[in-house]
């Protein structure tokens, strides 16, 4: 694909790999120890802790549970406001702060879009909350066909990648459109358009993780059929443990049962999504790494000429959006109803929203490649 100059690999048969000077420092743990303790003996362990003990251990992190809804969090606010009207008022006008210094990007559309002039856009989108709808079944996070039919068109027009918190297979199901790049396990999995399915480089050095993702990913399984609602999904390099069903008066323990197994395992960390936590490797690798590598394999690598456009409404895609900040190029957007703290210089409401400045993009660029050029 060439355009304004740039060229952009031929698609077919692209699977992006780590370049060999990167491998090194990205994935330096050596493999897990032969004698890792099985998930039996983390989860003996945890049971033999009273329920006090458990509840008290996992109480911070309720906030940050909290936190992760907004729905949770205004009732968090309204519930400030009882004991401090100052920071109730605050809040209260938070909105309207976050809503001018976040501008929509349809509303500023004109104002995105000539930041673009002389670049190659390139379009980055997360999954969850983006592209679908959040739901409570993670199994059921469909993505519409008409907004399938809007990325389709993207994916015509401009590089479009997917960079999800998923396992990339499982988000390609969802999208099914073999256009386009995958960035899997918040990137730490991923592949350009291709015929043939096999493994990238990129995920090699993260298969050392695996055996011990799978351990962990069995141990929560077992301890949280206790937490009527909480429901653990395997997404290859991470584990999700959701807590979105979960009665919030089992917040806690659910969150200590996941430090305990975590524990016995160093070399992995704890985040938090919406209403998810997510258990991955503490390998300096994210959205925002995943981001630059796929800039990188494009042939955009220290290049001034593309402005990547990167749409997500998650706490994980933070680290992009701070990526786009520190290189002072690119467009970031936040999908979200409501105030958050964001390096996102644009908002976006839902995924309708989405979808509507996904196809005003395809339109602009329609128009603009008939215009003639004075
Ligand atoms: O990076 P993403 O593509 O946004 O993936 C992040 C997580 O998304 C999914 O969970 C979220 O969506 C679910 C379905 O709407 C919802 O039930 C859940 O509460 C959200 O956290 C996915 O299931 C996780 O594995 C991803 O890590």
């Amino acid at each position: 694909m060439t355009k304004q100059g740039v060229v952009v690999p031929a698609p077919a048969e692209t699977a992006v790999s780590v370049p060999p000077n990167a491998a090194a420092p990205l994935f330096p743990y050596p493999p897990p120890r032969a004698a890792a303790p099985p998930g039996a003996a983390v989860r003996k362990k945890y049971l033999q802790m009273d329920a006090g003990a458990r509840a008290a251990a996992g109480g911070w992190v309720v906030e940050s549970m909290r936190a992760s809804s907004p729905t949770h969090a205004r009732a968090a606010a309204a519930l400030a406001a009882g004991v401090d009207e100052e920071r109730h008022a605050a809040w209260m006008v938070r909105p309207v702060f976050h809503f001018v210094e976040h501008p929509s990007a349809l509303s500023k559309f004109d104002q995105v879009v000539a930041a673009s002039k002389g670049k190659q856009i390139v379009v980055f989108l997360d999954y969850d909350g983006t592209l679908s709808p959040i739901v409570d079944d993670p199994d059921a996070a469909y993505m519409s066909d008409t907004m399938r039919r809007a990325v389709r068109s993207v994916g015509k027009h401009f590089p479009t990648a997917i960079v999800s918190g998923r396992c990339r297979d499982k988000v390609f199901e969802f999208v099914k459109l073999a256009e386009l790049y995958y960035a899997g396990s918040h990137g730490m999995d991923i592949k350009g358009p291709a015929k043939a399915s096999r493994h990238t480089k990129a995920a090699k050095p993260a298969s050392q993780f695996l055996p011990m993702i799978e351990q962990v990913h069995d141990s929560l399984v077992e301890m949280t059929k206790a937490i009527p609602g909480a429901k653990v999904e395997n997404n290859k390099f991470c584990v999700s443990v959701h807590f979105r069903c979960v009665d919030e008066k089992r917040w806690s323990e659910l969150a200590e049962m996941v430090k305990s197994v975590l524990k016995e395992y160093p070399k992995l960390k704890l985040t938090q999504g919406r209403m998810v936590f997510e258990v991955r490797p503490t390998i300096k690798w994210d959205k925002g790494k995943a981001l630059e590598f796929l800039l990188e394999s494009l042939g955009f690598a220290d290049c001034a000429d593309v402005l990547p456009v990167y749409i997500g409404d998650d706490r994980t895609d933070e680290d992009a959006f701070k990526v786009l900040r520190r290189r002072g190029q690119g467009v970031g957007i936040l999908v979200s109803k409501h105030p958050k703290d964001t390096s996102a210089s644009y908002s976006l409401q839902e995924p309708a929203e989405v979808m509507e400045f996904l196809l005003r993009l395809v339109e602009w660029e329609r128009l603009s490649k008939a215009r003639p050029k004075w």
